[in-house]
């Protein structure tokens, strides 16, 4: 991955090359405390091993048990976005369905609709607990069972070393595939969390992880020598002057489920004791017909993530007698896009907004690898300058206690509150 830096300084927010080569400064000791955890295999760092300890035989020979026109991946958060982002990305001949939401009718739309006979269910949860990637996944198991599918048959697991999920797994012998220990769900796209449903769509996810290892290589003491840490740090600086949010904004719409993925990672990791930055989801060019007035115009209070491949395949524009058009004949929609994205990024330095260009080659499994390994990478290492504890999530851990409190499942002071709910009704 490349990155670009340069509209971050000297905008609205005040950041000067100098602040920046201060914050340079702590990012030394960052990577030290980064590559401590990494030797350690310690809780989160050791997320950053994984393009060298994540072993792809298993799950390429779990894969080639199945030939299905369709998979679910049974899973939220963590457990779904970052092979979303994969099979999204990539053409694939696999329809991949992400059963992540419990909204009853979507879901009941789904089994009805799919050929289940032919569709591989990979129900992923590293907990085990996750109430609703285990409905759904009971849900699903019902209409195999009623469209006389053996859903034992048709069944992976991707879980941790035990729980309800590993105890499934033994108990009907099914394939099953690890969640590494150490390693949590919004980091885990680059081990068989994310990989499984890349390797059974036929993707290479021996580059997926290739791509991780070549960003890996290239973190070391200085942000100005790996573009994952220039991203992290510069993100880390601008946020600390002002930039409560962060507009990450792909030129492509492969990469529109990155922007999700991207804003779990930086949402829970580093939304703690009152600071973080809120990321926003939008993609170009689309998005310049709606969001982009508001990044120029509105509070200066933001970093617009500006993400291209450099090299994709391209369509050319036809020729037109179209007065006022004729401009456009004999370009590509792909020049129009990258002309675009200049645009969008000198309008927006023009009015002192900072912007970042991040870019890989193409957006194939090495570019993904390469988009996820740095973002994870550019994370842990903000998370170490904001001295936030990157890989908890105990706000969300709340909302999970007060639902499960509120269906019966035990007693959690969490439902209280959520029964003694304010009220100001009018109608
Ligand atoms: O993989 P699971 O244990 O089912 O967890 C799925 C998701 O659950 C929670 O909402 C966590 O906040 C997420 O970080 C996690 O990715």
């Amino acid at each position: 991955m490349h990155a670009d830096i340069g509209n971050a300084l000297d905008g609205a927010l005040g950041l000067d090359r100098a602040a920046l080569d201060d914050v340079d400064d702590r990012v030394a000791s960052a990577h030290e405390r980064v590559e401590r955890g990494r030797a350690d295999g310690a809780h989160g760092y050791a997320a950053l091993n994984l393009p060298e300890t994540c072993d792809p035989d298993p799950v390429e020979r779990v894969a080639a048990g199945f030939d299905p026109e369709s998979l679910f991946t049974v899973g939220i958060g963590g457990s779904a976005l970052g092979a979303a982002t994969i099979t999204d990305a990539l053409d694939s001949p696999v329809d991949a369905y992400y059963l992540d939401n419990v909204d009853p009718e979507w879901v009941s739309a789904l089994c009805d609709r799919v050929d289940l006979s032919e569709t591989v269910v990979n129900v992923v949860s590293r907990s085990g607990t996750t109430a609703e990637t285990l409905s759904n996944f009971l849900v699903v198991r019902e209409a195999m069972d009623d469209a006389g599918v053996d859903w034992t048959e048709r069944t992976v697991v991707t879980t941790g070393a035990e729980g309800n999920l590993r105890s499934l797994a033994d108990r009907h012998d099914l394939p099953a595939l690890d969640v590494p220990d150490g390693v949590p769900g919004r980091f885990s796209a680059l081990s068989p969390v994310g990989l499984f449903a890349a390797a059974v769509s036929g993707h290479d996810i021996e580059a997926l992880l290739a791509g991780g290892a070549a960003e890996a290589e290239k973190l070391s003491g200085s942000l100005y020598d790996s573009p994952a840490y220039a991203y992290g740090a510069t993100s880390y600086a601008l946020a600390e002057r002002g930039a409560a949010v962060d507009a990450m904004m792909p030129y492509a719409e492969s990469l529109e489920r990155f922007a999700e993925w991207f804003a779990q990672l930086w949402a829970e990791s580093l939304g703690k004791d009152g600071r973080g930055q809120t990321p926003a989801r939008a993609l170009g060019a689309t998005d310049q017909h709606s969001q982009l007035q508001l990044y120029r115009a509105g509070p200066a209070d933001k970093l617009v993530t500006l993400v291209r491949p450099t090299e994709r395949s391209d369509t050319p524009i036809p020729e037109t007698d179209l007065e006022g058009l004729s401009y456009l004949g004999g370009s590509s929609l792909g020049e129009l896009l990258d002309a675009e994205f200049r645009a969008t990024e000198a309008s927006l330095a023009a009015a002192g907004r900072e912007n970042v260009r991040l870019e890989v080659d193409r957006v194939d499994e090495r570019g993904l690898g390469e988009l996820l390994y740095a973002m994870e990478a550019a994370c842990v290492l903000y998370g170490e300058l904001a001295d936030v504890s990157t890989f908890t999530q105990p706000a969300v851990e709340w909302g999970k206690k007060a639902a499960r409190g509120l269906l019966g499942g035990g007693e959690f002071a969490e439902a209280d509150a959520v029964r003694d709910k304010r009220r100001l009704e009018i109608d």
